[in-house]
């Protein structure tokens, strides 16, 4: 049944799969805003400091071509792209980049909407593929979340599927009792994670788990691939954390003195202009052209950082920020091979 399923797919899904270049119209917004905050920091009329998301994932690349000696083969990651999102064709363009340059396998495969749940099957009955990712939106829809689950958890580099988000939500770190086999965490709130440690937001006087303990931190995007999971981590780490979407605000915390084993939301009848001014560090991913934050509002020496593909902050931010990230994408790519490499460790562990 299989084996006739695989030969009837096989013909249609691996057709020309090579990067397209990349249309005029998406040249980098992103790297324009880099471009310009650097361009101010240079002149000197502001104290803000620029930090670029290539120096923070320097040293996660370090570890992964450490880690890389160790395994049996080299790790193979497959991309399954089946949208028309021109952030999604970057991300994978990026990610094929980096692959390249640190001597993993990249393969990208391009496929329809409809066939994209047997291309998925296919790769996770192929036992030289030791990861793989599905690039998202594809229908916008719950089916989403459907084909999210499809692809094996053993090759879910994206900490997606189901059992990875039980142990993020519940503050469980292991897949295994003995501790051996690490939990994959999600890579754009985990790289926000690093972006945080990095800068020196995370305590290290403090025990690890507790680390952001009296920090709070304003989050703008609840979406379930990065925002809610961001707030839930951080709120796990002891922060106090104000996860903002278009409808309300929600307070993710580990309540007063951080007692509790794992986080707790509330909703909440807040507005950003009510809990601005405690905020030490302000995270944003709203989709959107139109959108900037209303950076009058940041209390002086605010941390600021952009996930969105989009400039969510204004230049202006310069003169309100003690640190300013305009993009992580670098970073999520640096942990996207590092949970690659992760897998490829789990792999070899539950086989010895
Ligand atoms: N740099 C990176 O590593 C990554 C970047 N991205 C980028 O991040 C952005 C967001 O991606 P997703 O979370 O997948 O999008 P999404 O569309 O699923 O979620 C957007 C979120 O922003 C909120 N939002 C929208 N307008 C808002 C407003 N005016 N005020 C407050 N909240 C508002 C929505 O309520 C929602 O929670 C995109 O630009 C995407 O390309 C996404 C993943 C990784
Ligand atoms: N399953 C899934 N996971 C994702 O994480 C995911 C996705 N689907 N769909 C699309 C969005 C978009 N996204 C980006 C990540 C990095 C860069 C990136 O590397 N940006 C460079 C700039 C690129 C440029 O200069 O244009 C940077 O931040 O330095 C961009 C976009 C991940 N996404």
């Amino acid at each position: 049944m299989i084996k006739t399923f695989q030969r009837q797919t096989l013909s249609y899904i691996f057709r020309g799969i090579t990067f397209r270049p990349r249309p005029r119209y998406q040249t980098s917004a992103m790297a324009t805003a880099t471009a310009a905050a650097l361009a101010v920091a240079k002149a000197g009329t502001t104290q803000c400091k620029v930090v670029l998301a290539t120096t923070v994932a320097q040293s996660l690349l370090d570890e992964v071509q450490t880690t890389l000696k160790t395994l049996q083969r080299k790790p193979k990651l497959v991309g399954f792209l089946a949208n028309e999102d021109p952030a999604s064709r970057t991300y994978a363009e990026w990610t094929g980049k980096s692959c390249e340059q640190y001597g993993l396998d990249f393969e990208l495969r391009e496929v329809d909407k409809d066939e994209l749940e047997a291309a998925v099957i296919l790769a996770n009955e192929d036992d030289s593929v030791d990861g793989g990712i599905i690039y998202f939106p594809i229908f916008g829809t719950k089916q989403d979340q459907y084909l999210q689950q499809i692809l094996d958890v053993s090759k879910d580099v994206e900490g997606l599927s189901h059992k990875h988000v039980f142990n993020m939500y519940q503050n469980i770190r292991f897949l295994d009792e003995n501790k051996a086999r690490k939990s994959i965490l999600p890579c754009t709130p985990l790289a926000v994670i690093k972006v945080l440690e990095y800068i020196g937001v995370y305590n290290k006087i403090i025990p690890y788990g507790n680390r952001l303990f009296g920090r709070t931190v304003m989050v703008v995007n609840r979406s379930e691939v990065v925002g809610r999971p961001l707030a839930a981590l951080l709120a796990n780490d002891g922060a106090s954390v104000y996860s903002v979407d278009i409808n309300n605000i929600q307070h993710f915390t580990r309540g007063e003195g951080v007692k509790m084993h794992r986080h707790h939301a509330v909703d909440t009848d807040l507005k950003v202009e009510d809990v601005i001014h405690k905020c030490d560090v302000v995270v944003t991913g709203v989709p959107s052209k139109g959108y900037k934050f209303p950076v009058e509002l940041l209390k002086d020496g605010a941390i600021c950082i952009n996930f969105s593909s989009e400039e969510n902050f204004g230049p202006e931010v310069m003169n309100k920020a003690s640190i300013y990230v305009p993009a992580i994408g670098k970073v999520t790519i640096a942990i996207l091979l590092r949970n690659l490499v992760r897998l490829c460790q789990n792999r070899e562990l539950k086989s010895a």
